[in-house]
């Protein structure tokens, strides 16, 4: 059988880091794209040259031309700029509106089959505006978010809780940005739900509200501490982990920026719900009750989405 390609666009330092790992879980063969000359074909050579050490057997390949994503069954997308310290994500809108849609052709025009994975912030508007420029089905173009921001929580839980990572279940919704939700309900050590383990002693309320605070900020307290960019090794990580999901269709549920239309009340848009991830793509939404307080968290993070896919079409208007 022939070897799955994933195709990276944008060989920063995600990229980077998602070319070594695909390698590392040999995924397949591995297209590193990038604007800039020679860095993607430095990149490939040099993780080509980890796999004897490894002991991966894959094709790496960087280059500048949009021919060379031909024949990918996966894309992931990291093209464009990250924030500095004292920029929020929603400031890179207009410079990374542009880079989607250059993106968004280029898939188009190569490789209309793949399964598309955005990364680029901010996430939530970014994913629609790419799958709006590449014209695939929606359920083919998911947005990476909610697999970092529920893996961040995770964490901080399994710390606080002094369990292992992996008996850590959490999820956070909505999108991107300062108005997730990190849903302490549906969070739970082996099955317990937090809310239980708060009662049994094993944490407080106010430990706890002060881990969904740190959860909210979790990127921004990364670029806090680089100065120069933005984290890479745990996004990288759970892009991976969603591709793996498409690719070997393990319908892994996991929370992503989907096109939501009829769930949860909404009209079509791009925005973070646990889906189902399998080899159609995004082949089920899950709606999961929410309670009062978390609806209303919910909305307001939906309209701070919208509020951004306005700026999009005001500066679309704008530009005539
Ligand atoms: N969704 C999420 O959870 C996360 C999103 N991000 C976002 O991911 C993006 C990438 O982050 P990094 O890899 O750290 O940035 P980076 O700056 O290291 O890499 C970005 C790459 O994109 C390339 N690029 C720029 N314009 C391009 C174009 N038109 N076509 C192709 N390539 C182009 C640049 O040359 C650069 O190599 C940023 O927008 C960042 O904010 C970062 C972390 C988490
Ligand atoms: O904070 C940023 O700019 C990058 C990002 O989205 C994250 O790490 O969650």
């Amino acid at each position: 059988m022939a070897r799955n390609k994933i195709a990276l666009v944008g060989a920063g330092n995600i990229g980077g880091t998602l070319a070594l790992l695909a390698g590392l879980k040999d995924l397949g063969d591995i297209t590193l794209f990038d604007i800039a000359e020679g860095m993607p074909q430095g990149k490939a050579l040099d993780i080509a040259q980890a796999s004897p050490v490894e002991g991966f057997d894959a094709v790496l390949k960087g280059t500048n031309d949009y021919a060379d994503l031909k024949g990918a069954d996966v894309v992931i997308v990291t093209a464009g700029v990250p924030r500095k310290p004292g920029m929020s994500r929603d400031d890179l809108v207009g410079i990374n509106t542009k880079v989607m849609r250059a993106v968004g052709a280029g898939i188009k025009a190569n490789c209309p089959d793949a399964f598309v994975i955005c990364i680029t912030n901010p996430l939530d508007v970014m994913v629609g505006v790419l799958r709006d420029a590449a014209g695939l089905p929606y359920e083919k173009v998911v947005g990476m978010a909610g697999v970092l921001d529920s893996a961040r929580f995770r964490y901080f839980l399994a710390e606080e809780f002094k369990v292992s990572v992996e008996d850590v279940n959490a999820f956070v919704l909505g999108g991107h940005g300062d108005t997730m939700v990190p849903l302490v309900r549906y969070s739970a050590v082996a099955g317990i739900p937090v809310p239980d383990l708060i009662k049994m002693g094993w944490s407080t309320q106010e430990k706890i509200d002060q881990i969904v605070q740190r959860t909210r900020d979790g990127g921004a307290e990364i670029v806090g501490l680089l100065k120069t960019g933005s984290a890479f090794y745990a996004p990288a990580s759970s892009a991976i982990q969603m591709a793996e999901s498409y690719l070997k269709d393990k319908k892994r549920v996991l929370p992503c920026a989907a096109y939501v239309k009829g769930a949860y009340g909404l009209d079509g848009l791009y925005v973070g719900v646990p889906v189902v991830i399998g080899a159609k793509g995004v082949e089920r939404i899950v709606e999961i009750e929410l309670n009062a307080d978390e609806q209303k968290m919910f909305e307001n993070s939906v309209g701070a989405v919208k509020a951004l896919v306005e700026i999009v079409k005001n500066m679309d208007a704008t530009a005539g």
